[in-house]
C-alpha cells in the first residue's frame, strides 16, 4: 500500500527544472533509497515531501491526503520527519534536551509551556522526558543522554538526530544522507538502526551516496538524474539498469556532475 506519492511533481527554480515530472510512491513498512548524481534534485525532492519548497506543479499526498499548502511543522504532525545533509544539532545542550526538542516541536506543550511550566503542561513534560529516552535508548544513546551534543563523535551524532526526528513517531522518516562522513564501522551499526526503525513500522525513505549502504538495506531503489526519475526497482535491477550506469554507477565510483 502507498503510503506517499509524488504525482507528476516539478519545481522550478528560474530556468533550473531541479525536479522535472515524477512519480514516486513510497510503500507503507518499506527501505526505499532515492539515489542519483550530485545535483540531480535529491534533496529538494524531501524539502518538497516537508513543504520547505511548494511543488510548481503536481501534487503530494500522505495516506491520500494532500500536503499542498501544509506548513513545515504541520508536516511534522501529520508523520512525516526528516533528518537533514548536515547535523543541526544544538551543540551546547545535552543529548537528551536535543531529543526533547523534537517531541515539543510535534507536541501541545510547545517549547514556551515547556519553559514555563504550566501545571496541565508538567504531565506532557514528564511524558516528552520518557518518549526521548526511548528514543534515545532505541538509537544506543541513552547512557550518553546528559552529554553535551558537541562531545559525540561523529557517528554518534548523526544518531541522534535520528532520535530526535523518531521522538514523535513518524509514519515516515526521511534521511538526508545518513552514512555521510561516517567510518565503516559507524555505517555497520547505522544500518542496524534503520532496519530496527523499520521493524517498528516505520516506513524509511532515505537519500544516500553510499552505494554499499544503500545495496545493503534498501529494498527498492529511485533513481534521479537532472531532475527525472530514470529508473526504480530492486536493488539487482537498479544496478544493471544502463540509464543508471550511463548517468553515474559508471566504473563502480560516482562521477560528481553538479549542473550550471
Ligand atoms: N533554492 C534553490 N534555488 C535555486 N536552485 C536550487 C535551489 N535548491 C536546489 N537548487 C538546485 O536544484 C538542483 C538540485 O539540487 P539538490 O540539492 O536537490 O541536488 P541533490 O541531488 O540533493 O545533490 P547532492 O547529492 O549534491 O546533495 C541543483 O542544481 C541545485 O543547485
Amino acid at each position: 500500500m502507498s503510503l506517499l506519492s509524488l504525482n507528476n511533481v516539478t519545481i522550478r527554480f528560474g530556468g533550473l527544472t531541479a525536479v522535472d515530472t515524477v512519480n514516486l510512491e513510497v510503500k507503507q513498512g518499506e527501505i526505499l533509497a532515492l539515489i542519483g548524481p550530485n545535483g540531480a534534485g535529491k534533496s529538494t525532492v524531501f524539502n518538497l515531501i516537508t513543504g520547505i519548497y511548494k511543488p510548481t506543479e503536481g501534487e503530494i499526498t500522505l495516506a491520500g491526503k494532500s500536503l499542498a499548502g501544509v506548513p513545515t511543522h504541520k508536516v511534522a504532525e501529520m508523520g512525516i520527519t526528516r533528518t537533514f545533509q548536515t547535523i543541526r544539532l544544538f551543540t551546547e545542550l545535552s543529548v537528551l534536551d536535543n531529543v526533547k526538542i523534537g517531541a515539543h516541536c510535534s507536541g501541545k506543550a510547545g517549547l514556551f509551556h515547556a519553559l514555563t511550566r504550566v501545571p496541565g503542561m508538567k504531565r506532557e513534560e514528564a511524558e516528552i522526558t520518557e518518549k526521548s529516552l526511548e528514543a534515545l535508548q532505541f538509537l544506543d544513546l541513552v547512557g550518553k543522554r546528559e552529554e553535551l551534543a558537541k562531545n559525540l563523535s561523529y557517528g554518534e551524532q548523526r544518531r541522534l538526530e535520528i532520535a530526535r526526528a523518531l521522538v514523535s513517531k513518524p509514519k515516515i522518516l526521511l534521511l538526508d544522507e545518513p552514512a555521510a562522513g561516517m567510518n565503516p564501522q559507524e555505517k555497520v551499526v547505522l544500518m542496524d538502526m534503520i532496519r530496527k526503525i523499520r521493524d517498528t513500522g516505520i516506513t524509511i525513505f532515505l537519500v544516500e551516496h553510499d552505494m554499499k549502504l544503500v545495496m545493503g538495506i534498501s529494498e527498492r531503489i529511485a533513481v534521479l538524474d537532472y531532475g527525472k526519475l530514470i529508473a526504480e526497482g530492486l536493488p539487482q535491477e537498479v544496478r544493471s539498469n544502463k540509464a543508471v550506469i550511463e548517468a553515474y554507477l559508471g566504473s563502480g565510483k560516482f562521477k560528481s556532475r553538479i549542473r550550471r
